[in-house]
């Protein structure tokens, strides 16, 4: 039998919860304070904590600090007061494997009881993973070798067990629906990924999408019909192109967010469901905020766990892995022999601006790859626009009066590095130093291209 400790300071409040989880077939332990919880793991066998955020004494973010420092084995769920979500998304942050607001919902709490339970030593998954995405690039089906887009893995590591809401932001092409698909994949529900662009639909039908409606509720509504929100029950709702959506319809969803229920079009009955939430979009919500065409509320609720994609533009060190993960896919799609990139064509798409950023640079590599007929890819498979730009790459920006010598030393040697795409080398040829060095450096200053393997190292 599992066992779950309460800390929780209000007394009534943690018998009544401790009864409900007693009822449901677990060992129940109560703590009444962050101290004698911390002293109960020690001395007893415990499977998952149950503990309130706000705590007399050592509170509850401490608490979950102190478990995952001296019990890693042990999963944490944090509760947490109605409206104070930004506390429990920093929970979650740090470790957590879920939250939950007050006052608890407790259908709610019976379902993540197990799946907090699956989850066993989850911070030795979670370091696994990481050094798993560190050592490959890669995660998810995407690649990402560059601080920028290593810091959006880990972040996806750390979230995606909770329920917390998460915009995706960033500009067109980026990636947004990939990382709301590893949200989803990673965390475990069961339900489905319910994927919702309301740009194509007209406003008239836009509540009938999301909610459905019952029999008679107006003049085409036949039968009853489940809408896009009962489909995410036990799974995800992402809903892409957040900021077209029309204001009548943002009250309505920040209720839904919130409280976790709708009713359906022309119904009386109220549906609860389970539901991940997670927005992307590729406008600034602040202006249209400020513009009045999007609800602050909303806006605040849904920003306090936001993933931030770069543009391509701003982790060109990715450019070079990306041109080969598409090589290979669209390749052998098209069923072609390419397997190659010239390195005039290499440094002509690491110079480009990309606009259109990740997508761009996909289309842009299958369409030369069609165009190829042997297998490297040259410039003159390319657009004239990318043909035509200029290279960049070969000014290292030093500010003199605040440079250290360290710093210009770790800009140059990054620099060299996204010129040669990664080959160490040419690099330590061009920097004049021997490979061995190169490489104590690159893992000393954290340098992208760290991971990749040596197959080029001929010293
Ligand atoms: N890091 C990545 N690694 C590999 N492929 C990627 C990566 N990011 C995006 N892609 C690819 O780029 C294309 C665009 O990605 P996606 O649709 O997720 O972007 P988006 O930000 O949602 O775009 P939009 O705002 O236009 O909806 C897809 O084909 C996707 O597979």
């Amino acid at each position: 039998m599992s066992s779950i400790l309460i800390i929780e300071d209000d007394k009534g409040a943690r018998m009544a919860l401790s009864r409900a989880i007693e009822k449901w077939g677990y060992k129940v332990l109560q703590a009444g304070n962050g101290q004698e919880g911390l002293k109960k793991l020690k001395s007893k066998d415990v499977d998952l904590v149950l503990s309130d955020i706000q705590l007399p004494g050592i509170n509850g973010i401490e608490v979950l600090e102190r478990i995952q420092k001296e019990h890693p084995q042990v999963s944490v769920v944090m509760m947490t007061a109605f409206g104070s979500v930004e506390k429990a998304v920093k929970a979650v942050k740090l470790g957590a494997i879920d939250f939950l607001e007050k006052p608890l919902d407790l259908s709610i709490l019976k379902k993540i009881i197990p799946a907090s339970l699956q989850t066993k030593n989850i911070q030795e998954d979670r370091k696994k993973l990481l050094s798993e995405v560190k050592r490959t690039n890669s995660f998810e089906g995407m690649i990402g070798s560059g601080e920028k887009m290593q810091e959006v893995f880990e972040t996806i590591i750390k979230v995606a067990p909770s329920r917390a809401t998460v915009l995706i932001t960033g500009e067109t092409g980026t990636g947004k629906e990939l990382v709301a698909r590893a949200l989803h994949r990673l965390s475990n529900r069961n339900g489905n990924l319910v994927t919702v662009n309301l740009t194509a639909f007209p406003d008239t039908l836009i509540e009938d999408e999301l909610f459905g409606h019952d029999k008679g509720a107006h003049s085409t509504a036949f039968e009853d019909r489940d809408g896009r929100l009962a489909e995410a029950d036990a799974g995800t709702f992402f809903l892409d192109e957040l900021g077209e959506i029309p204001l009548n319809i943002q009250v309505k969803l920040l209720r839904v967010i919130e409280q976790r229920e709708f009713q359906r079009l022309g119904a009386n009955k109220t549906h609860k469901v389970d539901i991940r939430f997670i927005a992307a979009t590729h406008v600034n919500l602040e202006q249209k905020v400020r513009d009045g065409q999007f609800r602050e509320d909303l806006y605040y609720r849904l920003k306090v766990l936001q993933i931030e994609l770069p543009p391509l533009r701003e982790h060109r060190e990715d450019i070079p892995p990306l041109v080969q993960h598409f090589i290979r896919y669209h390749s052998e799609e098209n069923n072609k022999k390419v397997d190659h990139i010239s390195e005039e064509a290499l440094n002509l798409l690491n110079s480009y601006d990309w606009p259109g950023n990740i997508r761009e640079l996909e289309r842009a590599v299958e369409s030369a790859i069609v165009m190829c007929e042997g297998n490297t890819l040259e410039p003159e498979h390319f657009s004239k626009e990318i043909q035509n730009t200029k290279i960049k790459g070969d000014v290292v920006t030093i500010q003199v009066g605040s440079s250290s010598l360290k710093e210009v030393e770790k800009e140059l040697i990054r620099c060299t590095l996204i010129k040669t795409g990664g080959n160490k080398t040419k690099t330590a040829k061009i920097l004049g130093i021997g490979i061995r060095t190169l490489y104590r450096k690159i893992d000393e200053y954290d340098l992208p291209y760290k991971n990749e393997k040596k197959s080029d190292e001929t010293e």
